[in-house]
C-alpha cells in the first residue's frame, strides 16, 4: 500500500512554520552582508556545464536544512526509487512513470509487468534513426517520387509543445527540412500551414498518445483530405503520413499504415513524451545523433537525481525552494526567464509540465488538500519580459520567484548583442535582490544638482524595496545536451514538489469535463434550433452565435 503523509503533519513543516516567521523580514542583502562567500555555498554546476545559482534567494543554510528534512519526511528518496524501478506510482491509472527509460543511454534494464521496456525502447529508436535518416537524405519520396522538404507536425499537448519547443531551442542543429506544428483545431492553423507546403514534398506526423483527441483528429483528417486531393490515389497516405502514438487500432482504422507507426507505451505520460516516438519531428530535423545527445544530457540528469544525496541534488534543492515560497510565503506563480530567443517556448512547455502534473486539489489518499499545490507557471524570453511584466515583478505586491535562464556561448555572436543581452540577465537578479533604498535615490538626484526638496514627490516611486528571490542558471551554451539536462531538471524539479505535496502528478483527470461538455455542445451547434438546455449564460452565448454566424 502506497505509504503517503500529509506534508503539514509533519514535525518538518511544523519547523518551518516557525522558521518563516524569523524569515518573513530577513533581507537577501543582509544575508549577502552576513556572508561574502554566499553564492559558493549557494550554488552547484553540473558537468562543468550547467550553473545553478540559487543564492539569490530568502533562504539561509538552515532554511534548506528544514526543506530538506521535510523531504525526508515525505518519503522523497522511496518515491524516487519507486518511479525508476517501474512501479506504478500513476496509481489513478494504474501506469508506471518512466519517461527515464526512454533515454536510459546505460540499457541497465527496468521492468514493467516483469518485461524489459528496454527492448522495446531500443527498437522503436532503432526505427527513427533508420527513417528519419531516409527522410533527410531524401531517399523517402512522395507520390510523385519527390524527396520530402517540409514535415508537419500534427498533435496537441505534450505531442506538440515538447516537440515545437525543443525544435526551436535548437535551430542551431538543423538540417535542410522545414518544420510546422498544427494543434489548435481552429483551422486557421491548419489552412495557413497548408498555404506554405507542397503535397508532393510534404510528411505529415500525426502524434497522438490516444490517437483520439479530437483537436489531432480533426487536424488529420483535413490534412488527409488536402493531400488525396492533390494525389487522387489512396496509396499517397502511406508515403505521406506516419502515426506516433501507442494506440495501433486508432491508427489502422485512421488509415495509417501500421508499418509507419512509431509507437510509444502508456507509462509515458503526454507531457513527458518527446523523448519518444513524438520526438520524431526533432529526430527529423536536428538528425538523430543530436537527439541522442538531448537523451544523454536528461539521462544524465536522472543519474544525478537518483544518486545523489538531496542536499546536493539540484532538481530537489530547486524544488524545495519553490515549496518554500508557494507554501510560506503564498507565491501563487512562478516565471521562467530564458535570456535565449531560441528557448521562446520553454517557459509554455513547463505550462503544461507543471500545471497539469501538479495541478491538484485532491491528494493520494482521495481527500481534499489544506494547502496550496502546484503554481501558475509563466515567461517569456529576456530581454523582452523587461519591457512587459518586470514593472510588477519589481514595484508590484506579489511575490514572484523567478528563474533566469542563459548560454555563456551565444550561437550569434553578432556585434556586441550577447554582452548585452548577459549584462541585462546579471542585472536584472542584482535589482531584483537588492533594490535601491531611498538614501540611494536622493544621492541620485543630489548628484545630478536637485535638491531634496524639490524630489521629495518623485522620491517614494524610485525606490526599490528588491528582496525578490530568482535563481539564476548559466549554461555553458545551450546544446542538445545541455536542453535535456535542462528539461529533465525541470522534470525531476516538478515530481519532487507532486511527493511532497501528496499529490498524483501523472494523471490530468482535469482536461476531461470541458472535452466531455464539447461533446454535448457540437450537435447542438449544428442545428438552426435555438438552445435551452444549459443554463441561460451558455445558452445565451449560443443562441447569440447562431443569430451572427
Ligand atoms: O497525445 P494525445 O493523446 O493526443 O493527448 C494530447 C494532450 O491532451 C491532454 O490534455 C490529455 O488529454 C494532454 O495531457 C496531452 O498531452
Amino acid at each position: 500500500m502506497l505509504k503517503t503523509v500529509n506534508p503539514t503533519g509533519t514535525a518538518a513543516w511544523k519547523s518551518l512554520q516557525s522558521h518563516f516567521e524569523q524569515m518573513k523580514d530577513v533581507t537577501i542583502k543582509s544575508l549577502f552582508d552576513a556572508d561574502k562567500q554566499r553564492n559558493e555555498k549557494f550554488s552547484l554546476t553540473f558537468n562543468d556545464q550547467i550553473l545553478v545559482d540559487f543564492s539569490k534567494n530568502r533562504i539561509t543554510q538552515d532554511t534548506l536544512d528544514k526543506l530538506q528534512t521535510l523531504a525526508k519526511e515525505c518519503g522523497l528518496s522511496a518515491a524516487i526509487k519507486s518511479m525508476f524501478s517501474g512501479e506504478k506510482i500513476n496509481r489513478t491509472e494504474d501506469r508506471a512513470v518512466l519517461h527515464v527509460a526512454l533515454r536510459n543511454l546505460s540499457n541497465s534494464p527496468i521492468y514493467v509487468d516483469g518485461q524489459n521496456v528496454m527492448d522495446d525502447v531500443n527498437a522503436v529508436l532503432d526505427k527513427m534513426e533508420s527513417f528519419s535518416k531516409r527522410v533527410i537524405n531524401g531517399e523517402w519520396k512522395g507520390y510523385t517520387g519527390k524527396a520530402i522538404t517540409d514535415v508537419v507536425n500534427i498533435g496537441i499537448g505534450g505531442s506538440d509543445l515538447g516537440p515545437f519547443m525543443v525544435t526551436e531551442a535548437l535551430r542551431p542543429y538543423k538540417n535542410h527540412l522545414t518544420m510546422h506544428f498544427v494543434s489548435n483545431i481552429d483551422g486557421t492553423q491548419m489552412a495557413e500551414t497548408l498555404k506554405k507546403v507542397n503535397p508532393a514534398t510534404t510528411l505529415f506526423l500525426v502524434a497522438s498518445k490516444t490517437f483520439t483527441t479530437q483537436e489531432t483528429m480533426t487536424n488529420a483528417q483535413s490534412a488527409r483530405d488536402w493531400l488525396l486531393k492533390a494525389a487522387q490515389d489512396k496509396s499517397a497516405v502511406a508515403k505521406h503520413f506516419v502515426a506516433l502514438s501507442t494506440n495501433t487500432k486508432e491508427v489502422a482504422k485512421f488509415g495509417i499504415d501500421t508499418a509507419n507507426m512509431f509507437e510509444f507505451w502508456d507509462w509515458v505520460g503526454g507531457r513527458y513524451s518527446l523523448w519518444s516516438a513524438i520526438g520524431l519531428s526533432i529526430v527529423l530535423s536536428i538528425g538523430f545523433d543530436n537527439f541522442k545527445q538531448l537523451l544523454a544530457g536528461a539521462h544524465d540528469i536522472d543519474n544525478h537525481f537518483s544518486q545523489t544525496p538531496l542536499e546536493q541534488n539540484i532538481p530537489v534543492i530547486l524544488a524545495l525552494i519553490n515549496l518554500w515560497y508557494n507554501n510560506f510565503f503564498d507565491a501563487q506563480t512562478e516565471a521562467i526567464l530564458p535570456y535565449d530567443q531560441y528557448m521562446h517556448r520553454f517557459p509554455a512547455y513547463f505550462q503544461q509540465g507543471n500545471m497539469e502534473s501538479n495541478g491538484k486539489y485532491v491528494d493520494r489518499d482521495g481527500n481534499k488538500v489544506d494547502y496550496s499545490t502546484g503554481p501558475i507557471i509563466w515567461g517569456e524570453p529576456g530581454t523582452n519580459g523587461q519591457h512587459a511584466f518586470y514593472q510588477l515583478i519589481h514595484q508590484g505586491t506579489k511575490l514572484i520567484p523567478c528563474d533566469f535562464i542563459a548560454p555563456a556561448i551565444s550561437h550569434n555572436p553578432l556585434g556586441d548583442h550577447h554582452e548585452k543581452l548577459l549584462s541585462n540577465f546579471f542585472a536584472q537578479t542584482e535589482a531584483l535582490a537588492f533594490g535601491k533604498t531611498r538614501a540611494d535615490v536622493e544621492k541620485e538626484f543630489l548628484a545630478a544638482g536637485k535638491s531634496l526638496d524639490e524630489v521629495q514627490e518623485i522620491v517614494p516611486f524610485k525606490v526599490f524595496e528588491g528582496n525578490k528571490p530568482t535563481n539564476s542558471l548559466l549554461l555553458k551554451a545551450i546544446t542538445p545536451y545541455t536542453l535535456g539536462a535542462l528539461i529533465a531538471i525541470y522534470e525531476h524539479k516538478i515530481f519532487t514538489q507532486g511527493v511532497i505535496w501528496n499529490i498524483f502528478s501523472f494523471d490530468q483527470w482535469g482536461v476531461e469535463l470541458g472535452k466531455q461538455l464539447a461533446g454535448n455542445i457540437l450537435p447542438e451547434l449544428q442545428t438552426e434550433l435555438a438552445i435551452a438546455s444549459h443554463d441561460s449564460s451558455t445558452n445565451g452565448l449560443i443562441n447569440r452565435y447562431k443569430s451572427w454566424r
